[in-house]
This record gives structure tokens, sequence and C-alpha cells, in this order.
């Protein structure tokens, strides 16, 4: 029987999308309006703490297309602070011009394939990519994904090793884009519809498709690769919301 590969779990993840409500919020009065977008500034400038103080990370986007608008992203390092902060944001006035839209729970996460023997409870580099604080790049790109499990390509019947290849061959081709594009991976089997988390950060839109192309012809993407809906957008400060909101 193949050996499952042991994993490093960090942070957990919560990527919250929404779609907003232009019909009521053109209808709400300018105060009701303003106050829904103070108590925000004020709620994520909370969340904006928690990364300063290194107990999470945050990121707000605007979304290109029709899935979504608006997705929030946070990491926190227990999933009951991702359930108290989700709960927190639905009770804002805000959130009753938000409609839910997708949500992917997952939790960032390193395989040991290339593992170096480094203690991942002291090294800084380990720590740094399991508690990661999100890209503040321009652009971000999110999908989620499985690996096949089919009759002719089975994922979890390749041996350790060969698996092991097949990611190294991937970390090549990533490797590529140093400096061009950031990948946070993030494993949610038992935890979501798919086996990971993809989420990308480039400064330039066009990168996130020269990289995800030219891994489609990676032997562990053409044979073993299954994707679910990407989203795409932009990073924003709290403050722009305000704008995004003007009607
Ligand atoms: C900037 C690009 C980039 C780079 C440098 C990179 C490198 C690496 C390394 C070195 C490793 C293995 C060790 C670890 O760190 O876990 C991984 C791991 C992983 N990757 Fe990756 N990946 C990238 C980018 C990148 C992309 C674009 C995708 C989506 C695939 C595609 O076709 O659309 C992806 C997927 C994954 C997955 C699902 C895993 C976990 C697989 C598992 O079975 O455990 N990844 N990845």
């Amino acid at each position: 029987m193949p050996e499952a590969v042991e994993t490093l779990d960090g942070w957990y993840a919560l990527h919250d999308f929404r779609k907003i409500d232009w019909t009521a919020w053109k209808l709400a009065s300018e105060d009701e309006q303003k106050q829904a977008l103070n108590e925000f500034q004020e709620l994520y400038a909370n969340w904006e703490d928690v990364e300063q103080n290194r107990q999470g990370s945050v990121g707000l986007y605007q979304i290109v297309g029709q899935k979504a608008d608006l997705l929030f992203l946070n990491l926190r390092p227990t999933m009951e602070e991702l359930t108290d902060l989700e709960t927190s944001f639905n009770k804002t006035k805000l959130a009753e011009f938000l409609i839910p839209a997708y949500s992917y729970v997952s939790v960032v996460e390193l395989s040991t394939y290339m593992a170096k023997g480094k203690d991942p409870e002291t090294d800084p580099e380990l720590q740094a990519r399991l508690r990661p604080v999100l890209p503040k790049w321009d652009h971000i790109c999110f999908y989620p994904m499985d690996r096949k499990k089919g009759e002719g390509n089975n994922w979890f019947m390749e041996e350790k090793d060969e698996r092991g290849r097949l990611m190294y061959e991937h970390g090549m081709t990533g490797r590529k884009y140093a400096g061009k594009v950031r990948q946070i991976i993030t494993g949610s089997i038992g935890f979501d519809d798919w086996e990971w988390g993809v989420t990308l950060y480039a400064h330039e839109m066009l990168q996130f498709k020269k990289l995800i192309y030219e891994m489609r012809f990676d032997e562990v993407s053409a044979r073993f690769a299954e994707f679910g809906e990407f989203y795409i957008g932009h990073r924003k400060e709290k403050e722009d919301l305000n704008d995004i909101m003007s009607v």
C-alpha cells in the first residue's frame, strides 16, 4: 500500500466570498450606509490588529466576474476563531447587504516530500510558511482542486517516492515564477468539498495565466489534477470599500 506523506499544518483559513446586494444597498438611507461602512472599518481594524500581533492574517479583495464581488480572507490559529469571526461579521450591518456566494475552509499545509529535517516548531522559514502574513501583492487567484482517483490515474495509489518525484518537478516549475507569483496551499481533506485550496498572489494578473498554463504540462497536473471554480480579484484596503460601495 502506498504510504501517506506527513503534512505540516499551520493556520486555518476561511475564504469568504460575497456578492453585494446592490438593490438593497441603493434603497438604504445615507445614514444606514455610513453606519454599515463605519462598523465594518472597526471590525476590519480589529482583524488588522490580530495580524500585527502575529495571531492571524487578513486580506480584502474585489473579485472580477459574476461569481462574487468581494473576498474576505482570514487566517487564524484555530478553526473556532474563524467560526467566531464569521459570526461577528454576519452580525454587522454591512453583512445585511452581502449575499454569501462561496466559502472555503482549509488549513495552511506543507507536504514533507522534500523535507530537510528541520523542526517546524522552531525553524523560522517553516514558521513563516505555516503562519503566513498574506502577501500585500495587487492580485489574487483562488481555486480548489483535487487529485484524480480514477482507474488509470489514481494519486492515492502512487508510491510515495513517485509522488515526491512529481511534486519536485512541480516545485521546479513554480520556482521559475519566484518574485512574480506567490502560492499558499491549504489542505481541506475532511474540511471542505475539494482536497486543496490554491491561493496565488501576483503583481501582474497575466502571471497567473502563464504559471497555471505552464503547470498544466507538468506530469502531476496533466495526469492527476482536477480543478474547481476559479476566482480572481484585486487586493483592497478597508478604506477602499467606501469607494466600491459608493452609489
Ligand atoms: C509559485 C508557484 C508554486 C511553487 C513554487 C510551488 C511549489 C510547491 C512545492 C515545493 C510543493 C511541495 C511541498 C509543499 O510545500 O507542500 C507544493 C505542493 C503543492 N502545490 Fe505547489 N507550487 C506553486 C504553485 C502551485 C499551483 C499553481 C498549484 C495548482 C496546480 C495547478 O496545476 O494549477 C499548486 C498545487 C499544489 C498542491 C495541491 C500541493 C500539495 C500537494 C500534495 O500532494 O501534498 N501549486 N508546491
